[in-house]
């Protein structure tokens, strides 16, 4: 296993190619997000934004938005920049589990493919701090690789767990390895954030796309 910002780096070239041809049911996923983000969308939050694939969809509907970005690994966000010339960004290198969000800042906040590397407990945590940071009326979308079966998100869990304790890695580090829930679980997780309504409204393989409500 690699540290999660080392693994980015040294994938950033050929990031974008893999997300889009080698994993299924992302490129349709792109391409749904816009119609997910609220009419009236003028703040959006983007966790785990990478080099901003999710935000080259975006921008076509939404020329004007202003995106804060997040992102660990400082390469995607350089290269974020580079596709974005021009565009309203605030990007931030930094941990979204650690980064302070405002209050009511947001109207809707997005994460593509980044929450399947963490724990329910540290996931709940972050959706309060997703909700709160969010308006009155405003969403979170979330796609990510999502599974069916309980059985199939403990094996990635304990098979995580026996490569840390191994390699003697400790608690709050990020290494890259898939953990993915199941999608009931990522509901419920979801709802404990505060989130009133959850929905699934798209699957195509593992990829799923979550809209979560604050009202
Ligand atoms: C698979 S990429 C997705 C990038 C982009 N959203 C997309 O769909 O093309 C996952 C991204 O999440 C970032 N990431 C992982 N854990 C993070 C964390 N705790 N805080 C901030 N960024 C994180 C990685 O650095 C990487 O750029």
């Amino acid at each position: 296993m690699e540290r999660m910002e080392d693994f980015f780096a040294a994938r950033v070239d050929e990031y974008e190619e893999h997300m889009l041809s080698g994993v299924e049911g992302c490129e349709q996923a792109y391409a749904v997000i816009p119609s997910l983000l609220t009419e009236s969308c003028r703040d959006l939050l983007d966790l785990g934004c990478g080099t901003g694939l999710e935000l080259k969809q975006i921008f076509k509907r939404f020329p004007d938005i202003s995106v804060t970005g997040i992102d660990l690994t400082r390469e995607m966000l350089d290269q974020l920049k580079h596709n974005f010339p021009g565009r309203k960004l605030n990007l931030i290198c930094g941990n979204y589990f650690d980064v302070e969000l405002k209050r009511n800042t947001f109207d809707c906040a997005i994460s593509f493919q980044t929450m399947h590397h963490f724990e329910h407990e540290a996931k709940i945590g972050l959706y309060q701090k997703i909700f709160e940071a969010l308006n009155g009326d405003g969403r979170y979308i979330e796609c990510d690789y999502m599974v069916e079966d309980q059985e199939e998100e403990d094996l990635h869990f304990a098979e995580y767990k026996r490569l840390r304790d191994e390699m003697g890695i400790q608690e709050g580090e990020f290494y890259h390895y898939d953990t993915p829930c199941t999608v009931t679980n990522q509901i419920t997780m979801l709802k404990k954030g505060g989130f009133e309504r959850v929905e699934m409204v798209f699957r195509i393989g593992n990829t799923t796309i979550l809209a979560a409500y604050k009202e």
